[in-house]
C-alpha cells in the first residue's frame, strides 16, 4: 500500500441491526425525546437499516468491486468525472457529499476496467465512516493496486454538513482533496492535462 492511510481490512460479519436499534433508542432518551411516541416508534429500526446501507462498504473489498478488468490497448488518460458521492464524516457521523473524479493511464498492456467499476469503488469507500483525505487516498491506492496503471488521479470536491449545519456554520465551503500516483505525480504536464479535463466544465 502506497498511501498514508493503511487499507482497512473489511469488517467481519455484518452490521448489527439490533445493537444500533438499542443505541438509537438510548440517544432519543438522552436528548429528552420519547422513543415510544408515534412518530419515533419505528425510528431506531429505520436508522439501523439506513446505517446498514450507509456503512455497507465496511464489508467490501476493492477486489470485490473492481471485477471486470480487460486489455484494450488504450494507453492514454481514462477519466470518469462528476461521480456523485455521499459519505459520513467519522468525526460527527453526519454526511459529506459532492463529486469524485477518477482518472488513470492504463499500463503498456492496456489493462483497463469497466467505467462503472470506478464509480462502484467510490461508493464502496464512501460507505464507511470517513475523512475526505482517506477516502481520496483509498480510491487512488485501490486503482493503483488492481490495474497497475501508469498513473492514477483522484480528486474529490465535497461539502461537509458538520461545517454547514453546526459548528463553524459555513454553508457552501467546498473541500477539495487529491491523490496522485505514478505519471500524475511525476509529470507536471500529465497532471496539468488531467486537472484541465477535471476542472473544464
Ligand atoms: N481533515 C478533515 N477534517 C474533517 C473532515 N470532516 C470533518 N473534519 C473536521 O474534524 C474536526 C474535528 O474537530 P474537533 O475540534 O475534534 O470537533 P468539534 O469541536 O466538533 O469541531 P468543530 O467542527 O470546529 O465545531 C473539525 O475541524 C471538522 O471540520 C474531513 O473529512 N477531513
Ligand atoms: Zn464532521
Amino acid at each position: 500500500m502506497t498511501g498514508e492511510f493503511p487499507e482497512a481490512e473489511p469488517a467481519a460479519g455484518t452490521v448489527d441491526l439490533l445493537r444500533i436499534e438499542k443505541a438509537v433508542r438510548e440517544i432519543l432518551l438522552a436528548i429528552g425525546e420519547d422513543p415510544d411516541r408515534d412518530g419515533l416508534r419505528d425510528t431506531p429500526a429505520r436508522v439501523a437499516r439506513a446505517y446498514a446501507e450507509q456503512f455497507a462498504g465496511l464489508y467490501q473489498r476493492p477486489e470485490d468491486v473492481l471485477t471486470t478488468v480487460f486489455d484494450a490497448g488504450h494507453d492514454e488518460i481514462v477519466l470518469v468525472k462528476d461521480i456523485e458521492m455521499y459519505s459520513m464524516c467519522e468525526h460527527h457521523l453526519v454526511p459529506f457529499y459532492g463529486v469524485a473524479h477518477v482518472g488513470y493511464i492504463p499500463n503498456a498492456d492496456g489493462r483497463i476496467t469497466g467505467l462503472s467499476k470506478l464509480a462502484r469503488l467510490v461508493d464502496m469507500f464512501a460507505r464507511r465512516p470517513q475523512v475526505q483525505e482517506r477516502l481520496t487516498t483509498q480510491i487512488a491506492d485501490a486503482v493503483n493496486d488492481l490495474l497497475d496503471p501508469r498513473g492514477v488521479i483522484v480528486v474529490i470536491e465535497a461539502e461537509h454538513l458538520c461545517m454547514t449545519m453546526r459548528g463553524v456554520r459555513k454553508p457552501g465551503a467546498k473541500t477539495v482533496t487529491s491523490a496522485v500516483r505514478g505519471d500524475f505525480r511525476n509529470r507536471d504536464r500529465t497532471r496539468a492535462e488531467a486537472m484541465s479535463l477535471i476542472l473544464g466544465r
